[in-house]
């Protein structure tokens, strides 16, 4: 069967363009028809990153080929965005900082889900696969990165670099760390605000020496605060991560913490949920699994908020166990607890090579491939 341009066209002509009431060809969304034989691809242009657009124009352009022109094309959509300044929400605010390309904060809404259990794990899994990496612990209410990491002893030392004096992280599994752990006592109640908690923080990042970092992740305090709202608007974030238990109480500060990123002041793009205690393992049964804290609830949230869902974590024994010891449990090998962490991490990078392509790059946001992760691409 030979596919001819003029049929695709017609066809791509009955999708009608959300807005001005013109389809898809006259509003000029279609860019390029090419057609070998059985195959086709069609080339976009859409004004808008948002995901759920995306997917909907792709599955459309198919729907009409299959049903209107021939069931068996094979149909190739490639999906550009020019975004206008006025539809791209995706804003960078704060200094861009030198040699680091992406931060990204991991948010819980609710306490104690695991935000910085999944922050650490996150960390060590982006080095694992070869990314230059660094956790900023910015949990002011119980800081724990110093902890699953086994530098609880540790201090920052001081440096020079360019004559100016600044803080040397901490390394361990391949990831720098600073944490407000380090300068505060662990029996010390310290009571923040947030201009203050945002100018300790501002201090780890740019009075620090973190060389070049690929990632900085941010473990923020649980919440949706004044605190967040500093931290946030001093920083180029790059994109949140968003941690939560299936459990209702959970899902409904998770749904806040989203809405908190999206909110027109702050605009951070959420790059997706993580479902963390998806369900309980035994690790001498590894194929039962008990769904303590109610099935797919994050999942399910992630759905009605429209972002990706970026993995689920199961409960084990074992993480506690290597958060309490400072070895995060993504540091095993070949484990299905690794690859699940492994898994999770792939699709936060995907997320974050998703976002830099479709905002015009800033300084602060530079990767665009994951081209040169092995890790990434054996999984691919
Ligand atoms: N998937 C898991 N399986 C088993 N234990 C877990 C899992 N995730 C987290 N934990 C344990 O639950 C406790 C709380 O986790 P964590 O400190 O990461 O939560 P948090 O959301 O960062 O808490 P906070 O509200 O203090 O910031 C820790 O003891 C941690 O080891």
């Amino acid at each position: 069967m030979k596919l001819n341009k003029s049929d695709i066209q017609k066809a791509l002509a009955t999708i009608s363009v959300a807005g001005d009431g013109k389809n898809m060809v006259d509003a000029g969304v279609v860019k390029n028809i090419i057609t070998f034989g059985d195959e086709v691809v069609v080339d976009l242009l859409l004004q808008t990153p948002a995901l759920h657009i995306k997917k909907r124009a792709e599955v459309d352009v198919m729907k009409v080929i299959h049903e209107k022109v021939y069931e068996k094309a094979k149909v190739k959509v490639n999906i550009k965005v020019e975004a206008t300044k006025k539809q791209n929400p995706n804003e960078i605010k704060g200094k861009p900082i030198p040699g680091i390309k992406n931060i990204i904060a991991v948010a819980s809404g609710k306490g104690g889900v695991g935000k910085s259990t999944i922050t650490s794990n996150l960390a060590v899994s982006l080095a694992k696969m070869g990314f230059k990496v660094g956790l900023l612990d910015a949990d002011i209410y119980g800081p724990s990165g110093p902890t699953m990491f086994d530098v609880l002893n540790e201090r920052p030392l001081s440096v020079t670099v360019d004559g100016k004096s600044k803080m040397k992280p901490i390394e361990n599994y391949g990831v720098k760390m600073l944490s407000i752990g380090f300068f505060t006592k662990p029996n010390q109640a310290v009571i923040w605000r947030g201009p203050m908690a945002a100018k300790a923080l501002n201090q780890m990042i740019f009075d620090a020496d973190w060389g070049e970092l690929d990632f900085l992740l941010v473990d923020l305090p649980p919440g949706t605060g004044d605190i967040h709202l500093s931290i946030m608007q001093s920083m180029p974030i790059t994109g949140a991560v968003v941690v939560s238990t299936p459990q209702n109480v959970a899902l409904i500060d998770a749904q806040k913490a989203v809405a908190m990123f999206q909110q027109e002041n702050i605009n951070v793009p959420v790059l997706g949920v993580v479902e963390n205690m998806a369900y309980f393992t035994p690790e001498e049964l590894p194929e039962n699994k008990y769904y303590i804290f109610g099935k797919e609830g994050a999942r399910n949230l992630a759905n009605q908020l429209e972002v990706r869902f970026l993995g689920e974590i199961p409960l084990v024994q074992s993480i506690r166990e290597a958060g309490d010891v400072g070895r995060p449990a993504a540091l095993q090998e070949n484990t299905p607890l690794a690859d699940a962490f492994l898994e999770t991490t792939r699709n936060v990078v995907e997320e974050v090579v998703k976002r830099n392509e479709s905002i015009p790059p800033t300084e602060a946001i530079q990767i665009t491939t994951m081209a040169g992760c092995s890790a990434v691409n054996k999984k691919k």
